[in-house]
């Protein structure tokens, strides 16, 4: 019996759907599968502690050869409704925002966002747990995941990063992309890849199994908000935030599943 790929994987709702393919298909006894808050994922696979992960695309310039594995990501295609900087006053106002340690890709994309889209001086701080109390006066602060649902209308100011995305480029948005550090099996990609489809395809039943979120519609988030096709344009804003990270970075993305299939419109 081969070993099993050590998966990484985010343990938010918005990966639900995706793990809920991964458990109807019997490529799941191929997988020893950990759930953790995005920063943790990318810890993970960067150290080698996992094979294969969803992991928030900021770090792939710190992986030696990564490679894109799947056709599905945590994408958006404008709102992504998760990922908001919150506060009681305008961001204009605003001295300090605390940034989300469960967080890479969305630190990322706010500090892009603060230099080139909302231009203000603003004073950007590590945070710890329990830094939602500090969103007071004139201190904000940039929260993902579950922990925002229902925050909307708690905090008189809500900016989205996935609709301030949009606005200042015109494309959609990639938070996490399923990565290897290695070449996998291509035919263990298209299983991995039919399974993740299947489970989308189930969003109407999961949302039955899954808890109810106050104030929060979790049927929305998973067919508007959340977009999880990891689309041409998802990719091309893929390298213009990687670029935008570090106008040096050199990263080479493999994309598994497009290289056979161009090997094969090759043969
Ligand atoms: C849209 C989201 O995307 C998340 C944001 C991430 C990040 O900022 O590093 C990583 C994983 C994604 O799950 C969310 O979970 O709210």
């Amino acid at each position: 019996m081969n070993k099993k790929i050590r998966v990484t994987a985010v343990s938010y709702l918005n990966t639900k759907p995706l793990l809920y393919g991964l458990f109807k298909s019997p490529v799941a006894a191929e997988l020893d599968l950990q759930l953790d808050i995005p920063s943790i994922c990318a810890e993970k696979l960067r150290t080698g502690q996992a094979d294969l992960g969803l992991v928030p695309v900021a770090i792939i310039p710190e992986l030696g050869t990564p490679y894109i594995v799947s056709d599905y990501c945590i994408g958006a295609e404008g709102m992504v409704k998760t990922v908001c900087i919150y506060a009681q006053k305008p961001l204009e106002e605003l001295e300090y925002i605390y940034l989300d340690y469960h967080s890479r890709t969305s630190v990322e994309l706010a500090r892009i966002l603060i230099r080139e889209y909302w231009k203000v001086d603003v004073q950007l701080l590590p945070a710890q747990p329990g830094f939602e109390t500090k969103i007071q006066g004139n201190t904000g602060a940039l929260l993902i995941g579950d922990r925002t649902m229902g925050l909307e209308s708690q905090y008189p100011f809500v900016y989205d990063l996935g609709e301030a995305w949009l606005k200042h480029t015109g494309l959609p948005f990639v938070f996490a992309a399923w990565v290897s550090t290695r070449p996998l099996d291509p035919a263990f990609i298209q299983r991995f890849n039919a399974a993740l489809k299947t489970g989308l395809d189930f969003i109407p039943e999961l949302i039955y199994l899954l808890p109810a979120q106050p104030d929060f519609d979790l049927k929305t988030y998973f067919t508007k908000y959340i977009s999880y096709p990891l689309t041409a344009g998802k990719k091309e804003a893929l390298a213009l935030f990687l670029r935008k990270m570090n106008p040096a970075d050199q990263t080479i993305i493999r994309f598994s599943l497009e290289e056979q299939r161009n090997s094969r419109l090759a043969l």
